[in-house]
């Protein structure tokens, strides 16, 4: 399965000047905490801040530790109605990252917890500095990367956590944020 069928891509699904409004609501109202998680014996601080957020009943795990569920807050509750009329999906959870800079990252890993289900589909939303998704196979030799803009909505279809990882590589040269929202819908247990 080639990455280009299982991701999509749509730039300017916010337009610039709802994304100038919606980024600088997040990082005036939004509570961005550090977070650390464990590996083992092990602490590490997250190298971007984070925030969790579901309907009630809803707990997800981040490689095996637990995440601190809060309340949808009105900003969020818009977008997700939003997306959600857009796809005809409903989601039940927003896992919210800032990276503050390009020294913000996520790593390789695929979204494939057990309690995303079998066929998970997660939406995934830019604000902010654009910055670059990585993706490669988990078997075969192939490796690809999109520009995720501010704005853009990329959806990331069954077969991608399936098959491929992600990750946003650090970047020195960006000074700037960028806030990024993956809508999910977790089964409940
Ligand atoms: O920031 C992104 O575009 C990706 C974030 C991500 O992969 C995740 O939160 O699982
Ligand atoms: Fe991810």
């Amino acid at each position: 399965m080639n990455a280009n069928g299982s991701l999509r891509v749509i730039e300017r699904f916010y337009s610039q000047a709802e994304c100038e409004g919606i980024y600088k609501s997040f990082i005036l109202d939004h509570d961005w905490p550090i977070n650390t998680y464990t590996v083992g014996e092990r602490c590490f601080v997250l190298p971007r801040l984070q925030t969790w957020h579901a309907d009630s009943g809803i707990r997800y795990s981040y490689r095996y530790n637990l995440l601190e569920t809060r309340p949808w807050t009105p900003l969020l509750t818009g977008i997700r109605q939003r997306v959600e009329a857009y796809l005809n999906i409903s989601f039940n959870s927003v896992l919210a990252n800032l990276y503050r800079d390009g020294n913000d990252y996520v790593g390789w890993h695929a979204d494939d917890e057990p309690e995303l289900g079998e066929r998970p589909i997660i939406a995934s939303l830019t604000f902010g500095t654009a910055r670059n998704f990585a993706f490669r196979h988990k078997k075969l030799d192939r490796q690809g990367e999109v520009v995720l803009t501010d704005g853009a909505l990329l959806i990331m279809h069954p077969e991608f956590q399936r098959d491929w990882q992600h990750s946003l590589s650090p970047d020195s040269g960006i000074g700037s944020g960028r806030i990024n929202l993956t809508f999910r819908k977790v089964i409940a247990p």
